[in-house]
């Protein structure tokens, strides 16, 4: 079982088209834009965050990329920095491994090159995570734009190749400030002995001391976007919520 005492907050800055967004259920088209990403990425850190969530939404969705700019923000932190979006190639990796990133998040390459996830989970060990971003049971590549197989199913192969960690997210929650999906992560939890990360729906406080409730069955942090952009609190309440 992980032994993390406290959940650790992991603010998100989404980054598309050279811009900080969100987006609702991951929708492309969805976006409401929070300006600069770097100048956000700060907010967070002078905020006192330890981690930073940081997503090429562009490269997620094949729109293109923003890898200069993800990188500057990436290198520019004093912070770690979990690092994903069209990372699914030995190219894409070492680039996003290049930034200093303390590890990066796998989506769409689990699903449709399994070998190759296997073969960097061997080479990298937990700088490698694994994004099951989820519909109901199944799991959604592709800027969550495609089906690509059971939740359970993959997870079973993930943990038989060593991957570390999971960062789980409820797609139906994501961006809606409607909370968390607990019975999802319980369940997941269950079915793995590898920390989580929780994504998707953090609307409150109360939402963040639900999650911190579930360190002890297994999830060890929280992404938190929407609601820290909406201001329906600050990252210091919420660090200090979970403390
Ligand atoms: O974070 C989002 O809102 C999001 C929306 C749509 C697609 C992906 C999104 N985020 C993250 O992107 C990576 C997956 O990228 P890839 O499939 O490896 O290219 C994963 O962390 C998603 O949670």
């Amino acid at each position: 079982m992980p032994n993390a005492s406290k959940l650790e907050l992991l603010p998100a800055v989404d980054v598309r088209d050279g811009q900080a967004v969100r987006l609702v259920h991951g929708e492309s088209g969805s976006e409401t834009s929070y300006g600069d990403p770097l100048e956000a990425a700060l907010a967070w850190q002078r905020a006192g965050a330890e981690w930073l969530h940081l997503v090429d939404l562009d490269a997620a969705f094949g729109t293109g990329d923003n890898r200069a700019q993800i990188a500057e923000v990436a290198r520019t932190m004093d912070i770690k920095v979990e690092l994903s979006g069209g990372i699914r190639d030995d190219d894409t990796l070492a680039a996003a491994l290049a930034t200093g990133c303390r590890r990066v998040n796998l989506g769409t390459a689990a699903l449709e090159t399994p070998e190759w996830v296997a073969k960097v989970i061997a080479e990298h060990g937990d700088k490698i995570a694994v994004g099951l971003d989820v519909r109901g049971t199944t799991l959604r590549g592709r800027g969550w734009t495609r089906d690509g197989g059971d939740l359970y199913e993959t997870l079973a192969r993930l943990d038989s190749e060593g991957c570390a960690r999971y960062v789980v997210t409820d797609i139906n929650k994501d961006g809606t400030l409607q909370g968390p999906n607990v019975e999802l992560l319980r369940n997941v939890c269950a079915a793995t002995d590898r920390p989580v990360v929780a994504s998707g729906g953090v609307s409150s406080l109360d939402d963040l001391r639900v999650l911190a409730s579930l360190v002890p069955e297994g999830v060890e942090g929280a992404i938190v976007g929407k609601a820290l952009y909406a201001k329906a609190f600050t990252l210091e309440e919420a660090l200090a919520a979970v403390s």
